[in-house]
């Protein structure tokens, strides 16, 4: 029978004493032996904003830790950035992009939201800092979420850009907080903190340091040991399904429509505000 390991997509560098150790530059990842669970750590200053190259890590990564057989995986930031899990989709992919660039850089954000949304093997995001856009969107993929407060924010505040999240944005939230609570947030870009995320159960749990929500996040893993893997996988691949067949049925006619009005004048003036409000 095979071994099955869990995961935690966590960003921290001083967690897991452990086996398998990759190390490319922008994403860490172990994996402990002892547990088999995988530490995944997004190390990109000064705001872990998701380029291309990322993405591209990012979804390497877990496709190598499901060939795995990992028992579960936490997905986290690295802790010298201190305040910040996720600042999003990178904006400069969007703001006056090269077209074939831009092209592929969608396509691998909806393949790495389909890896890290179907995963095998349980997931749990150990929010250390602010998670905004897609970096709410990564967070939410996770099976678990556990966020350090009080002071960060978490959201899809995509509109406060200008710009539209996707179905399968939106449904991803909506599967979590439900749809009316996730048509109301999405609409108004609308970003929470710490509490108010854990009241609207856009998180688990909360926990005011980052080595307490990091255990949370272990416990959550290992409250799986009794379970079947199969199981497991096939029960999660049922709950996710519906939304997840949407984007492999319709990912032509969702990239074409972000790939052309992410190009219109009006959606780049409105990014170029955006990035010019965020230097000052
Ligand atoms: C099929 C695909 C559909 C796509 C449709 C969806 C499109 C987009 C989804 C998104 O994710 S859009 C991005 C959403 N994220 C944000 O709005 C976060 C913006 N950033 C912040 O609010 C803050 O930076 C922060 C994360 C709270 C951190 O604040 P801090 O004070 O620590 O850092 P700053 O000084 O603000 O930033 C440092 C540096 O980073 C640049 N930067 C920040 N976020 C981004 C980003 N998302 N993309 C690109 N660059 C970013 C910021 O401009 C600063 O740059 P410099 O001034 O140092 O050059």
């Amino acid at each position: 029978m095979l071994k099955r390991y869990n995961i935690i997509l966590y960003s921290t560098n001083k967690i897991v004493n452990s086996c398998r150790y990759v190390s490319q530059s922008m994403l860490k990842s172990t994996v402990n032996e002892k547990t088999g669970i995988a530490t995944v750590i997004i190390n990109k200053p000064p705001v872990n904003c998701i380029s291309l190259e990322l993405l591209n890590k990012i979804n390497t990564e877990i496709n190598k830790l499901q060939k795995d057989n990992i028992r579960g995986m936490i997905l986290t930031s690295v802790r010298s950035l201190q305040k910040v899990f996720c600042g999003g989709l990178d904006i400069k992919e969007f703001y006056n992009p090269n077209p074939d660039r831009l092209a592929k850089y969608l396509t691998n954000l909806q393949d790495t939201w389909l890896s890290l949304y179907m995963t095998s093997f349980p997931t749990v995001s150990v929010i250390n800092g602010h998670s905004l856009g897609g970096g709410c969107l990564i967070a939410m993929c996770c099976d678990y979420r556990v966020m350090v407060g009080p002071d960060y924010t978490i959201g899809l505040n995509e509109t406060k850009l200008g710009v539209v999240p996707p179905k399968w944005f939106q449904d991803t939230m909506a599967a979590i907080i439900g749809h009316r609570k996730a048509e109301v947030s999405v609409i108004a870009g609308k970003t929470y903190t710490t509490d108010e995320a854990l009241q609207i159960g856009l998180v688990d749990e909360s926990s005011p340091d980052i080595d307490n929500a990091y255990k949370k996040g272990i416990q959550f893993l290992n409250s799986f040991e009794k379970i079947s893997p199969w199981a497991f996988k096939m029960t999660k691949n049922i709950s996710r399904q519906p939304i997840s067949q949407w984007l492999i049925d319709n990912k032509q006619k969702d990239l074409e429509f972000v790939f052309n009005y992410m190009q219109t004048p009006s959606v780049q003036k409105h990014l170029g505000l955006y990035l010019q409000s965020l230097k000052k």
